[in-house]
């Protein structure tokens, strides 16, 4: 039997406190859209965010990072391993502090990391998918689970939890709209970062749907952009907005102190189809994004949306 390394716990771990800034530092490096929209949810339910953010983040580093060329199986096993002692109390080193207090104050469950690490299982030795069925399953490992993970610290609206027709499959829905939530931004990071994937020999777009529109897996490494491309590129935005539209009737049952912040988040992620639409589809050259200024006037309706149930 392979023995794996033992997990070595630090010796003098961060404070909670410490902790819980190392992760808010984490979030804001990684990413703006985030972490803009987690300051607008209420203390603790930003920090809980941070905690599982920076948790997701080093998750997807051991196989998109700088390490990545260093992680094998053996790696998301002992990474797996440092999981369950976390959701066993026992931090391994300072960030692990903030997700234990975490874990301590919302009814997290460890399924959802775990199909993260299945996920990211799935980078080590997939670089095609035949069918969207075989890339939804893709995103909701790496995606669909945050929804999952999230939902717990996010809360749901007491007038959503006591209302009569609160049914279990009414809860079952909702949960199903925070998975689509995830996958909604998974396909929308897909889209923006076919080029940054092609570069590593990467190609997340289904193969069904390339062959759909006559357009070639060569002609993707290589960067073409006609109209092909263009029609292929539209298929995938109108796809992907199918999900953005199941998840938006989800938001209205979370805690009013939480829907800001997933609201904006989901009209900020949204936007980047615009900004892949404004490039003319041309995500090889150039990498879509909302600009800051784009970004800030989406808050106030971001806000509005937030005030309906
Ligand atoms: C405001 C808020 C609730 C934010 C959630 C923040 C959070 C914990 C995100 C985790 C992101 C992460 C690092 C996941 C690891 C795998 C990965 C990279 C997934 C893709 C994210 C993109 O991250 P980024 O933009 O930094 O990409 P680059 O690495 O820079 O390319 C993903 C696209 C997944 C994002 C998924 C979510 C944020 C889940 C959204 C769902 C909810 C908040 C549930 C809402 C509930 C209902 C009922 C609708
Ligand atoms: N991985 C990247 N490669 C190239 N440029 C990037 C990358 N990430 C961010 N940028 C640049 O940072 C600026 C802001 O982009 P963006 O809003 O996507 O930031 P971000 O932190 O990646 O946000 P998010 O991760 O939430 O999408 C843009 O100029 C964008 O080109
Ligand atoms: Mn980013």
């Amino acid at each position: 039997m392979l023995q794996l390394p033992k997990l070595q716990r630090m010796r003098n771990l961060a404070s909670t406190e410490e902790a819980y800034e190392q992760c808010r530092q984490i979030t804001a490096k990684h990413s703006k859209t985030f972490y803009l929209g987690t300051l607008l949810m209420p203390p603790e339910k930003r920090q809980g965010i941070w905690a599982i953010y920076n948790w997701c983040r080093r998750t997807d580093e051991l196989v998109d990072g700088a390490q990545a060329c260093f992680t094998t199986p053996e790696t998301l096993d002992l990474w797996e391993q440092q999981l369950e002692s976390v959701f066993a109390g026992c931090p391994i080193d300072d960030t692990d502090v903030a997700l234990v207090d975490t874990l301590g104050r919302f009814p997290i469950e460890i399924q959802p990391f775990r199909d993260m690490i299945a996920g990211q299982r799935m980078d080590l030795y997939r670089s095609r998918y035949e069918t969207f069925e075989e890339l939804k399953l893709y995103c909701y490992r790496v995606a669909g689970t945050v929804g999952l993970m999230t939902s717990p610290v996010l809360g749901f609206d007491e007038r959503y939890q006591t209302a009569p027709w609160n049914t279990p499959e009414e809860k079952a829905l909702v949960i199903e709209q925070a998975i689509k939530l995830g996958i909604a931004k998974q396909l929308t990071n897909i889209l923006r970062d076919v080029g940054e994937d092609a570069q590593r020999g990467r190609i997340y777009l289904p193969l069904e749907d390339l062959a759909l529109f006559d357009y070639t897996e060569e002609e993707l490494l290589k960067g073409v952009v006609d109209e092909r491309w263009r029609e292929l590129m539209r298929f995938e935005i109108q796809r992907a907005r199918k999900f953005y539209t199941e998840a938006e009737k989800g938001v209205g049952a979370l805690s009013i102190d939480a829907r800001w912040a997933v609201w904006a988040a989901l009209m900020l992620y949204r936007g980047i189809f615009e900004a892949i639409e404004r490039n003319d589809y041309d995500v090889f050259a150039r990498r879509a994004f909302v600009p800051k200024w784009r970004k800030l006037t989406y808050l106030p309706v971001a806000w509005l949306r937030a005030q309906a149930l």
